[in-house]
Parts: structure tokens; sequence; C-alpha cells
């Protein structure tokens, strides 16, 4: 479905719940889109996904949701413009409901690749109106409740109540996209009755009768008209073609060779057509005559074009089929002409048969493009004629550019002067060269801005992890949201000392030393880091030789002397198994309160304070190599959990006077 839907489902999110829910919304239906691109297709279920999606994070129905989607839209087409489109179908909202589809039509050339729905008005009345709506789509039906009551209001001042009456394959929330419930897409099939004051136009439509250009006229030969729309077909009440203009039956043998010129006329019309608009439709004498106000589409079969026939009559096994069954007059002719065709295109010609790419994409209503001549689609409404008892197709070919109208075999000269199809499709034409120019442009910006995007975010994620570095992520996003300067007092954390024994001789002035220093010291930090395991324990800095860690905070952690031991222990394996020639390390850890905060601007810095960080300091300047000297109280603390400790004695410490310390040895079993 084109982007632009998802731009009014995004921008609406948004303003009517939030960038938090519109967040909460993308993780849910695990969307990676930063925006959507306006001509830019993207995947049906979407819809319906963004639907339950806000339905879980907001509480409302997943019906509610859908019906909010379509109001958005409306509100939304209106920055492209299209409210002028909207108000210019008519004065009344009925003459609106009857030229959706040909909005949708109108569209084509903005919106190449749209599936559009159909809508058709079969009912209406005073207090309202009844109408069907066909889509390749499941899920929808609500969306258009939101879209019809958004237009009764916003443009006609209506207050109008939707309600379905009956549904086909409408599985309300289900994925968007024809259901495969047999092997071909189904059609979802709504029939709407929308109650709102109509009485005004019904009032005008009976005046129309007694309008002054109502005033009796001759009748007119049946073979003007055939003149005036020379594509124009007449039907009698089975559905045969009783009379044709001269294009439609030249272009009919054209794209049949081989055919008796003379077969066209009196043939059912579903033998020379495939009706593409409204999808579905019963082409019988009683519903067409309820659909006056519809524009059909109705494509011109051409020999080999219906792919789907033509290989189910070669595939067909007439010799077991039981001719007893009780077949209708139709199925058996059906069958008969499938069984001469099958004789007469036997199948190994079917292979060599260029499959015919050119016909109407059913679902799509589209061309598929081909060499040679593509198929032809008529469109236009269906007349009932009293004179002569008779239904007129009064159309025109559907032709969107120069480029088409060649592929059909026709020429401008075909095209009637008065029906503007000539300026359509040269219209079309200039239209779409502009248009490609703009898409590709919209195109090329819309590139542009994803990827800045992604380049700004690549940026912030830099930026982010270049913050963590300096300070622990929770504090950067307590200081993201308020200007205080965080600081904060811990009952009890663990502080950890490891300082890198041997790794420079500072008497020498030796620069290769210096940069051998650095390259190993660079290397035993880097081991240290991957050890650093977030939340349990934060590494807070490095100063020459020393790397200082804490574990309970700025996460509270009970078990802080613990995963301050197992980091020591890690730690201690880890530089060992490097075994660096002749580098050692040693390791203090003392528990206590400390004062935490975010000190400097410049470069800030989460720094811990009190006498808790000297003692740990301490214990590693006076700590032996390879060895990890825990103070008297982070001794007894791990012993009682299994940690295996051994007493060191008393040591002297600088400004601690004499310590009782202990060395770790392992971690519990
Ligand atoms: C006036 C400007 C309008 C434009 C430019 C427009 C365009 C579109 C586009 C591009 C799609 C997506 C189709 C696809 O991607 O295959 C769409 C779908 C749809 N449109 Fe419109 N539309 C317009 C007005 C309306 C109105 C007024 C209604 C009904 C009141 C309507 C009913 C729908 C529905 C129900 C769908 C969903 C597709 C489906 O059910 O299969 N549209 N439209
Ligand atoms: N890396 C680091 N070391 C600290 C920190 N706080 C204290 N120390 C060290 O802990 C040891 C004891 O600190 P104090 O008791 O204040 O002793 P001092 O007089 O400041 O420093 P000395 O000259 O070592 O005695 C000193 O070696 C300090 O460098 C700190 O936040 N980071």
């Amino acid at each position: 479905m084109y982007g632009m839907l998802y731009e009014s489902v995004q921008h609406y999110i948004q303003q009517e719940y939030g960038m938090e829910t519109w967040r909460k919304v993308c993780q849910i239906v695990d969307c990676k889109h930063q925006s959507f691109k306006t001509h830019q297709i993207y995947p049906d279920k979407l819809m319906p996904d963004f639907a339950a999606a806000l339905s879980a994070s907001t509480g409302e129905s997943f019906d509610f949701c859908m019906n909010f989607f379509g109001r958005c839209f409306v509100r939304f087409f209106s920055n492209f413009g299209y409210d002028k489109m909207i108000r210019s179908t008519g004065r009344y909202f009925c003459d609106f409901l009857q030229s959706i589809d040909n909005i949708h039509v109108q569209m084509r050339f903005t919106y190449p690749k749209m599936k559009s729905p159909s809508m058709q008005l079969t009912n209406m009345d005073d207090d309202g109106a009844v109408i069907l709506y066909r889509s390749g789509r499941t899920g929808m039906s609500k969306y258009l409740i939101g879209q019809m009551t958004e237009v009764a209001k916003e443009f006609y001042g209506l207050d109008m109540t939707a309600y379905v009456l009956e549904s086909q394959n409408d599985i309300c929330g289900g994925t968007a996209g024809p259901i495969k419930l047999t092997d071909g897409p189904l059609t979802v099939i709504v029939k709407y009755r929308l109650d709102f004051d109509n009485r005004d136009y019904m009032a005008k439509r009976v005046n129309v009768i007694a309008h002054p250009s109502q005033l009796k006229m001759p009748s007119v030969d049946l073979n003007v008209f055939l003149e005036l729309f020379p594509f124009t077909i007449v039907l009698d009440h089975d559905m045969k073609i009783t009379l044709a203009g001269e294009k439609i039956v030249e272009t009919w043998i054209l794209h049949n060779p081989g055919v008796n010129p003379k077969s066209f006329i009196g043939s059912h019309i579903m033998d020379r057509f495939k009706c593409r608009r409204p999808k579905d439709t019963q082409v019988e004498w009683e519903t067409i005559l309820q659909m006056r106000t519809v524009l059909f589409e109705f494509e011109l079969i051409r020999t080999g074009h219906n792919r789907a026939a033509y290989d189910a009559a070669l595939n067909f096994d007439f010799d077991t089929f039981d001719e007893a069954s009780s077949l209708n007059e139709a199925q058996a002719m059906a069958l008969a002409s499938a069984k001469e065709f099958s004789v007469e295109h036997a199948k190994e010609e079917a292979s060599a048969l260029t499959t015919s790419k050119d016909e109407i994409d059913p679902a799509t209503g589209q061309r598929r493009h081909s060499v040679g001549l593509r198929s032809i689609l008529l469109k236009g409404q269906m007349f009932y004629i009293k004179d002569v008892d008779s239904l007129i197709f009064l159309c025109s070919p559907l032709i969107e550019n120069l480029d088409e109208l060649h592929g059909i075999g026709l020429y401008l000269n075909d095209l009637n002067p008065h029906g503007l199809s000539r300026e359509l499709v040269m219209a079309g034409w200039q239209h779409c060269s502009k248009l490609e120019i703009m898409f590709e442009k919209e195109e090329q910006r819309s590139d542009e801005l994803e990827k800045s995007l992604e380049l700004a975010d690549s940026w912030k994620r830099q930026g982010d992890e270049l913050l963590y570095s300096m300070i622990p992520r929770p504090i950067a996003e307590r200081m993201r949201k308020s200007e205080e300067h965080v600081c904060q007092s811990f009952e009890e954390v663990s502080v950890i000392f490891i300082e890198v024994l041997n790794v420079y001789d500072s008497g020498s002035n030796n620069i290769q030393d210096a940069m051998q220093a650095v390259t190993t010291l660079n290397k035993v930090f880097s081991a240290l880091d991957e050890e650093i395991i977030s939340p349990f324990v934060y590494k807070v800095e490095t100063v020459g030789m020393v790397y200082m860690a804490v574990s309970g905070a700025p996460d509270i952690n009970p078990l802080h002397a613990e995963h301050a031991c197992d980091l020591a222990l890690r730690v201690m394996k880890k530089v060992k198994a490097h075994a660096l020639p002749g580098v050692a390390i040693r390791v203090g850890i003392n528990s206590g309160p400390v004062v935490a905060g975010v000190v400097g601007m410049k470069v800030p810095r989460y720094c811990l304070f009190g006498d808790t960080v000297n003692t740990a300091s301490r214990m590693e300047s006076s700590s032996d190599p390879w060895m990890i000297q825990l103070s008297n109280y982070t001794a007894l603390k791990v012993r009682k959990v299994g940690y295996k400790v051994e007493a060191r004695g008393f040591v002297k410490v600088k400004g601690k006077g004499e310590m009782e310390t202990y060395w770790l040895l392992e971690g519990p079993e």
C-alpha cells in the first residue's frame, strides 16, 4: 500500500497520542521505517498491524483504531490539496459517494501501482444510502467508515453513522491482502448502511424530472450514439451485443486474428470482455440496471489472452469427465469451446505461445508490460435506453499515454474528439513525463533524508557510546532529562583498584619504550574492559597504570562485594593467560559508603568520593604482584558466601596505620 496512507497514520498517532506511543507502536510492529515515502509501496499488513499495536498501547478497540486511521487519512490528504478534489465531486454527499472510484482512477498517474478499492452506491433515500465496497484487502472495512465519516463531516457538514449490513471475506483485523481461501485472490465485499440527512439530494433528484432541460425531445436514432461513441456496445436483456460502434469491432478483430468478424454481434458480452471494475460483478441485466451510476471497466479478451482458462482447457481431462453430470447450458457451452480449444491448441503449441503478459493484472487493474499488442480497457457507464429497451455501454478506451495508444494498436484519430479522450492521452502523456521527473526528484530527496536520518542516528549512537563510556548510562539518561547535577550517596559499594606493574620504566626517556608501554597497557586495559559486565560492575576511570571500577553504583547491587571479587578473579586469570613478558597486576578491594556524582562540563566524569575509595586504593598499592588484597570488612562479607580468603595479617597502610587484610584465593564452588 502506498506510503501516503502510512504517513497519515504516523502523523496523527504522534500528534494525538504522542511520540512515546508512536515509538511503542513501531516497537510492537517491529517497524524499522523512520518515515514513509508517499509514493513508495509498503506491505499491506502494516495497516492492521499498526491498528492492533495502537489498540494494545491505548486500550482502544481494533475497529476504533482502523476507523481513526481512516479519519486521519482524510485529514492528512488535504496537505496534498486533495480536499479540493473531494469538494469538486459534487454539491451533495451522495455525489461524492458516487465519485470515489473516479477519484482513485484519476489518481492512477500519481499512484500508478495503486490497487484501489471500488465503491458503488446501490441505494439512496431521505435518510441516507447503501454503499457496496469491494477490495482485494481485508481489514480495511472500518478504515473506510472512518474516511466516509470524516468526509461527511469535514466537507458536507453531515453527521453520518455507518454500519456493516453484510460482508464477505472481511476478516476484521486479519492481515491485509487477498485471502487465498481457494487458489485465487478473493475479493472482500462489504455492504454498508450510511445514515445521514439526504433529503436535499433526494429533493434535487425529484426536481430533475421537472427541470427545464427535460422538455419533451424527439428520440434520437441509436446509430447516432454509435457514431459519437465508436467504442460503444448495446446489450439486450440476455446481455448479448446487439449493436456496436465501428471502432470496438475493428479493435476486436485486430486483437483476435482469424475470427469471423460478424461473430462479435450477437455474442454474450462476457465472451468478448472481462469486467475489471467493479471487481467480481455479476454481469446480468438486473444487477447492471442497479449500477447505472457506477463506472465500469471492461477489458477486451484477446486470443490466448486468458491464461488461466487457457491452461485449464489444455489440462482438462475430457475423456474421464462424466458428461452426464448436470451442466447448465452455459457450462456445457464453455466445456464444448474448451474442448474445441484444446484440440486446436495442442499442448506442445502452448509453450510456443508467448505467455501474453500484457493483459490487465486482475489484482491491480494495471496493464502488464510486454511486447506486441496489449489488451484494451474500456471505461464508461451503463445507461438504460427505454425506447429500445436496451443497455448502452457508453465508453471510451482508457489510455494513459501515447505508448499505451500504440501498444493497443490505436491512433489518436480512432478516439472520439468530443470525449476529450485525445486530450486525456496527451495530458496523461505530459503529466506522466512531468510526474516521472517529480517522482525522481522526490525519491532522491527522500533517499537523502533517509540517509541523513541514518547518519544522524549513527552519530547519536556514537555520541551516546562515548558519553556512556564516561558516565554510566542511567546517570546520562537522568542528566539528559534534567539540568540538575547528579550526585548520590550510596550506603555500601565495593571499589576495585587494579594496577598494571612493570609496563614502563619511568626513568627511561626512550620513545620506543613509551610506545611499547602504551600498547601493552592498552592491551591489558582492553582485556579488563571486556570483563566489565554492566550493571553489576561499572568502570570508573584509569589513572596512569591504575584501573578503577565499582560494584553497587550507580545501580544499587546488594551483591557488590561478590561481583567485585568475581571481577578481580576473572581479570587475574585473563591477564595471566595473556602472559605479557614481565607484566604483572595487583588488585585491592574495599567495601563501604561512597558519594558518587558527575563532575566537570567539558569532559564530564562520574567520580566516587569517600574514605572507602582511599582505602581500596591502599589495598591495591600495598598488595603483591598477582595477588588480590581485601580489606577486613570485604573479606568477612565474601567469606560468608563461600569465597576462599586467607588472612595476610596486619599490614602497615599509609594514612591508615595497621590494617588486618586478607588475600582472595578463589570464588565459591
Ligand atoms: C482524494 C484523494 C485520494 C487519494 C489520493 C487516494 C489514494 C489512495 C491510495 C494511494 C490508496 C492506496 C492503494 C494502494 O496502495 O494500492 C488508497 C486506498 C484506499 N482509498 Fe483512497 N484516495 C483518496 C480518497 C479516498 C476517499 C475519499 C476514500 C473513501 C471515502 C478512499 C478510500 C480508500 C480505501 C478504503 C483504501 C484502502 C485500500 C483498500 O481498501 O483496498 N480514498 N487511496
Ligand atoms: N584513581 C583514583 N584514585 C583515588 C581516588 N580517590 C583516592 N584515590 C587514591 O587513594 C589513595 C589514598 O588517598 P588519600 O588517603 O586521600 O591520600 P592522598 O594524600 O590524597 O594521596 P597520597 O599521596 O597517595 O597519600 C591515593 O593514592 C589517591 O590517589 C579516585 O577517585 N581515583
